[in-house]
């Protein structure tokens, strides 16, 4: 256990620290900021990261208490300013429903947290929904384009046949244009309805196989699955929707949870109140108040992390409506989330997102923010989705065996605002 400095495990890591960190000079890199400075921080192996300083709602509920203490990984529930808000269960039947709480950010307005807002049973359904029935055609994922995949979906042909070899894709003699690897900081011009035409005639160049894949079997792919594009096509290099293709539904297990999350939030309480030169005015105007009942989901990604990934810092910002909910939903093992402003230079807030955890970034200050994912909490997979589970009678354990070093996170957006229709846009 890393935790524990008399185990071996910490001492080989101290060892590893030394050795690599004995000739660096961390102060004198030019493109130091504080969003930097605790990417840095929660990434670091060792030390562990002190985790003193990340919101941690889980230690409010007792039900959870026996999951925290098992992993060692725990922040504290006072850590930031939060305010809690009350949920409208009136307006839908709790389906996907765990806990009903919520929490605004006080110093981020539009950051809403649900702790747990989904049940175990309804996590375990999103997991197989997002590695079976989701990541495969016609929903593009980051292995498209270098692999032949099967028509049926990486995840049920590794069920059935583990040891099946996949075929690259043959390599082209085009330049590369976008690499849809792991992703990579690209600027793009900040969507916007006044941008839309300007986006939808930008060339999208098709992306290029890489020279260097080779045959390999569908066990040792599935950790490679990195993205699940959701909704409207998303491309990579130059980080804009490519309009031009075909839009996708959005899964059902994923629309309805984003929904019910929507609908049930008292966006009263979240902007009613929200005065703060952040909003600049925008809390004054009547957006909010329809959310409940405007509120549709068109877009997204589902994030596969692999306990050594992160998610750099970056802003959410191809999407024409720039203040719409964006519902993400946490599975698997616990990560740092942090949250800052609308430059680098604004300390980020370190929240510990737990598995079943919502977290809904809205209006105009939030949706902007830098955000990022700068750690997954390795041994962190709640008991309920550990293969000790006999609920499922068995067919949870490859799910199991996966999510033990994964987290899947699925982040839903609407890129239009409601009303605005993309073929009068165009004409
Ligand atoms: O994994 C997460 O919690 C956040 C993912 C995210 O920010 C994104 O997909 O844009
Ligand atoms: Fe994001």
């Amino acid at each position: 256990m890393l935790l524990d400095p008399s185990s071996s495990e910490y001492k080989r890591a101290r060892r590893h620290h030394y050795k690599t960190t004995k000739n660096r000079d961390g102060d004198t890199d030019p493109d130091w900021t504080p969003f930097r400075a605790a990417e840095k921080k929660y990434k670091a192996r060792f030390p562990p990261p002190d985790l003193s300083g990340a919101l941690d709602l889980a230690l409010l509920d007792a039900s959870r208490h026996a999951d925290i203490e098992q992993t060692g990984w725990k922040g504290r529930p006072d850590a930031v300013r939060v305010k809690e808000i009350d949920l409208d269960d009136a307006r839908q039947k709790p389906g996907a429903a765990g806990t009903r709480r919520a929490f605004a950010i006080v110093d981020v307005p539009g950051l809403v947290i649900l702790p747990a807002f989904v049940s175990d049973e309804a996590q375990r359904d999103l997991i197989r929904w997002s590695l079976r029935d989701h990541a495969k055609y016609p929903n593009e994922t980051n292995l498209d384009t270098h692999y032949i995949l099967p028509h049926s979906g990486l995840w049920s042909t590794y069920l059935s046949s583990p040891e099946i070899v996949v075929q690259p894709r043959p390599p082209s003699s085009a330049t590369p244009s976008n690499s849809p690897g792991p992703r990579r900081l690209v600027s793009n011009t900040p969507a916007s309805p006044t941008t839309f035409s300007l986006i939808t005639s930008t060339p999208k160049p098709s992306s290029v196989p890489s020279a260097y894949a080779q045959p390999i079997s569908t066990a040792q792919l599935v950790p490679r699955l990195r993205w699940a594009n959701i909704g409207w096509s998303y491309h990579w290099g130059t980080k804009q929707y490519d309009f031009a293709r075909e839009v996708q539904p959005v899964g059902e297990p994923f629309r309805r949870v984003c929904l019910e999350v929507v609908r049930s939030i008292r966006w009263q309480e979240v902007f009613g109140g929200a005065a703060t030169e952040l909003l600049d005015g925008w809390e004054g105007t009547s957006e909010w108040r329809t959310w409940q009942e405007t509120y549709e989901p068109d877009a997204g990604i589902v994030n596969f992390y692999q306990i050594k990934d992160s998610l750099m810092g970056h802003v959410d910002r191809s999407e024409i409506c720039a203040t719409s909910p964006l519902v993400s939903i946490s599975l698997g093992n616990a990560a740092i989330f942090l949250v800052g402003g609308l430059t680098r230079d604004v300390v980020p807030i370190p929240i510990l997102l737990r598995s079943g955890d919502i977290v809904v970034m809205s209006g105009p200050a939030c949706r902007r923010a830098f955000h990022g994912v700068p750690r997954i909490l390795e041994g962190t997979l709640p008991t309920h989705l550990d293969e000790g589970d006999t609920v499922t009678g068995g067919t949870w354990t490859p799910y199991a065996r996966y999510m033990r070093t994964a987290r899947v996170n699925v982040n839903v957006r609407q890129v239009f605002p409601s009303g605005f229709d993309p073929r009068l846009a165009q004409a």
